[in-house]
């Protein structure tokens, strides 16, 4: 069933647990998210880009929108990363429950504006918010308070954001980057600040960049004959405390691009005479949904639906 972002995330900050939400380009990783949710019984989120909005055109937005309402479990269709005011226009357009407004890289006053703009729209209509706060960038366990504070979130501000925009569900800067490389070795994650975020901002929590970046996997893309340099994830771990201290939603869009993409290259590989497309789209579309449940049985979100 389509529910909105804040049923399914009020439900799971308030449990203790996780729901993923995964981001989908194509048909074979709707399906693959889909189909995961509903054999695990989880609530879960389908994630659309900007990007992934202009590629899949309206085909993608129509068939996530009408796979949600037919699905077994409570499924929101969600903006990623929505840039203007405009793209969230059109999400809400499209049958989106939930829209993301990103101003974080603008000041203060501008985010707030900007966010509560959407949320006055989107709220007309019955969709929930999720607004950014503070910069997604990798840091350095040891880098000074000051160069941490100037980046990551900040919990007042946090908290006096939330009331000044009306925003559901907040996506906060704790030390997680997006993409493949998120810094050396085991990647430090701010978790105190994160507890003093929750501590005051009682609406779902949300962790960017949180991919895992599974060392096997980037060692099956590379046998494959694909190249990739140092790669680092978010340790399990550091994603269960996370959870733990308020965290509601768990964004994974790099370990699905990557297990796609390693499938492809092997079963290709293997068959250099194949040109059927089902042929290896198929291996690699079970291999995303493969991943899809092993996020959610990491998140605790497995039969909550
Ligand atoms: O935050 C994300 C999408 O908004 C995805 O993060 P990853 O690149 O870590 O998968
Ligand atoms: O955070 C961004 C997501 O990983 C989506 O990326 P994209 O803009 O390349 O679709
Ligand atoms: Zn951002
Ligand atoms: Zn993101």
């Amino acid at each position: 069933m389509l529910v909105t972002g804040l049923e399914i995330l009020k439900k799971a900050r308030a449990e203790g647990y996780g729901v993923g939400a995964f981001n989908v380009n194509n048909m074979e990783f709707l399906q693959a998210v889909l189909e995961a949710a509903e054999e695990a019984r989880s609530p879960v989120m389908v994630a659309l880009s900007e990007g992934a909005m202009k590629y899949g055109g309206r085909a993608l937005t129509l068939l996530a929108v009408e796979l949600a309402k037919e699905a077994r479990v409570p499924v929101a269709v969600h903006l990623d990363h929505g840039s203007s005011y405009e793209s969230v226009l059109k999400a809400l357009r499209a049958g989106f429950t939930s829209v993301m407004i990103d101003k974080s890289h603008e000041d203060f006053a501008t985010n707030v504006r900007e966010t509560r703009r959407v949320v006055e729209a989107a709220h007309a209509v019955g969709v929930t918010v999720e607004a950014e706060l503070g910069r997604l960038a990798g840091i350095e366990e040891h880098v000074a308070v000051d160069e941490k504070d100037a980046l990551l979130t900040n919990p007042e501000e946090a908290k006096r954001f939330m009331e000044e925009t009306g925003a559901d569900y907040l996506a906060v800067a704790i030390g997680t980057s997006h993409g493949a490389y998120k810094g050396k070795g085991r990647p430090f994650i701010d978790h105190p600040r994160l507890e003093r975020i929750a501590a005051l901002v009682p609406a779902p929590l949300v962790l960017h960049g949180a991919s895992a970046v599974p060392p096997e996997l980037v060692e099956r893309f590379r046998a494959a004959g694909g190249e990739i340099g140092e790669a680092t994830g978010i340790h399990p771990e550091d994603i269960k405390k996370a959870i733990a201290l308020g965290i509601a939603k768990i964004n994974t869009d790099t370990d699905l691009r990557l297990a796609f993409t390693a499938l492809i290259r092997e079963t290709l590989n293997k068959a250099p005479k194949e040109f059927d497309p089902r042929k290896y789209l198929g291996p690699a579309r079970e291999a995303v949904k493969e991943v899809v449940k092993s996020r959610m049985e990491l998140f605790g979100s497995v039969g909550k639906a």
